[in-house]
C-alpha cells in the first residue's frame, strides 16, 4: 500500500472522538461573526490578526486566547451554531460518535445561564447525523467549591451529559483538588474523565486514577516517564485520548517526529487520536490523523488499531459500541490487498 492509499484509508475509516472542547471548534470567522451579532468588541481589528496571535508556547499562552474568544457566546443560537460548525466538519472526517467537553464555567461566569449552554450545544447534538454526547468540564483553575456549585447548576439537565471531566491551567492545580466533586459525580453514575499528563507529571494521572477514580485519562503523554504506572494503565486498559497537533502547538512535544504515539501503542496503551481545539491547532480529526500518519511509523494496522481504540474507550453502550467495531472491521476486511 502506497503512502496516499494509506491516507484515504485512514480519513474514510469509521472513527470516534473522544477529545474535542467545544469552544475549541469555535473558528475566527464565527467568533467575528458572532460578536458583531451580539455587539461583542474583541481585541484583534480583524480575523486574519486573531488567527495570528494563534502562536503558543504553552498550555495558558493559548487558554488565556481560547477564554478570550469564547466571551463572544452569549445566546443559546450562538452555542447551537459552533456545535452544529464542528459536527458538520466531524461528519466530513468520517466520525461517526464524537463525546463533546464544554466549559460551562466559562459562561456562567459571564452571566450567561447554564440552560443556555446547555440547550445550545445539546439540540445541535440532537439535529445531527453523528452520534453525540456531552461531557461537562469543570475548570481546575477555579475552587472545588465553584465546581460544586457548577455541578448543582447543571442538575437540571442531567440527563443531556453523560459524564464530567477536568480541564484548564493543569500544573499547580493536581487532580485531588477536585476529589469531593468527583465522588459526587460518582454517586449520580457520571461518567468521569481528566486532563493529565499534558503538561503535569505522571503523579498527576495516577491521583486521576486512584483519587478521582476517571475511566479514561485526557491526553496523559507524560505516561512513559513511569514504567510501573504504564504498565498499569495498559493492564487495566485505561484509554488515554492524545491530541496530537495540540501537543505540537502548545510545545509538549517540538515536531511531530518526537511525538510518542508510536510508544504509546507499543507500551500496549489504548491510546487514540483527536483534535482537542482544532480551531487553534491547526486542525480537525483528519488533520490530526494525517499528520501522525505523515510524520511517524505507522501503518495499515495502526490505523486499524486506533480507530478500533476510539470505539473501545467511548462510552457506549455494549451493543452500539460493538456494531462500531464491527462497521471498522468490515472496512479493513474489505480493503484490496
Ligand atoms: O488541552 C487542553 N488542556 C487543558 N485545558 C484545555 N481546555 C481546552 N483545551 C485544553
Ligand atoms: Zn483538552
Amino acid at each position: 500500500m502506497t503512502n496516499n492509499q494509506l491516507r484515504t484509508v485512514v480519513q474514510a475509516m469509521p472513527k470516534a472522538e473522544l477529545h474535542i472542547h467545544i469552544e475549541g471548534s469555535l473558528e475566527p470567522e464565527l467568533i467575528f461573526a458572532l460578536a458583531e451579532r451580539n455587539g461583542v468588541q474583541l481585541t484583534y481589528p480583524s480575523v486574519e490578526a486573531l488567527r495570528q496571535a494563534y502562536a503558543f508556547k504553552d498550555l495558558q499562552s493559548f487558554l488565556d486566547i481560547y477564554y478570550a474568544g469564547a466571551s463572544v457566546l452569549l445566546k443559546e443560537q450562538d452555542f447551537y451554531d459552533m456545535t452544529a460548525a464542528y459536527l458538520k466538519k466531524a461528519a466530513a472526517d468520517n466520525v461517526r460518535h464524537t463525546e463533546i467537553f464544554f466549559d460551562p464555567q466559562t459562561h456562567t461566569a459571564r452571566g450567561v445561564p447554564m440552560e443556555t449552554v446547555v440547550n445550545g450545544i445539546y439540540k445541535a447534538c440532537q439535529d445531527s447525523p453523528v452520534s453525540a454526547t456531552l461531557i461537562l468540564c469543570f475548570l481546575r483553575h477555579l475552587s472545588e467549591e465553584d465546581a460544586l456549585e457548577t455541578l448543582e447548576q447543571a442538575l437540571p439537565f442531567r440527563d443531556k451529559f453523560i459524564g464530567v471531566g477536568l480541564d484548564s491551567s493543569e500544573v499547580g492545580h493536581p487532580p485531588e483538588k477536585f476529589a469531593r466533586v468527583f465522588a459526587r459525580c460518582r454517586d449520580l453514575g457520571l461518567h468521569l474523565v481528566a486532563h493529565a499528563g499534558e503538561e503535569g507529571p505522571p503523579a498527576y494521572i495516577q491521583s486521576a486514577l486512584d483519587v478521582l477514580k476517571v475511566e479514561r485519562i485526557d491526553h496523559g503523554v507524560r505516561i512513559l516517564e513511569d514504567r510501573a504506572l504504564t504498565e498499569r494503565v495498559a493492564r487495566e486498559g485505561i484509554a488515554l485520548t492524545v491530541c496530537p497537533l495540540s501537543n505540537t502547538k502548545l510545545r509538549v512535544f517540538d515536531q511531530m517526529q518526537d511525538h510518542n504515539l508510536v510508544q504509546l501503542l507499543d507500551a500496549g496503551l489504548v491510546a487514540t487520536v483527536n483534535s482537542d481545539d482544532p480551531a487553534y491547532f491547526g486542525g480537525y480529526m483528519n488533520d490530526n490523523f494525517l499528520a501522525v500518519f505523515d510524520s511517524l511509523p505507522l501503518g495499515l494496522s495502526h490505523a486499524q488499531r486506533l480507530a478500533r481504540n476510539s470505539f473501545v474507550a467511548a462510552f457506549l453502550p455494549a451493543e452500539q459500541k460493538q456494531a462500531f467495531l464491527d462497521e471498522v472491521d468490515a472496512y479493513f476486511a474489505a480493503l484490496p490487498v
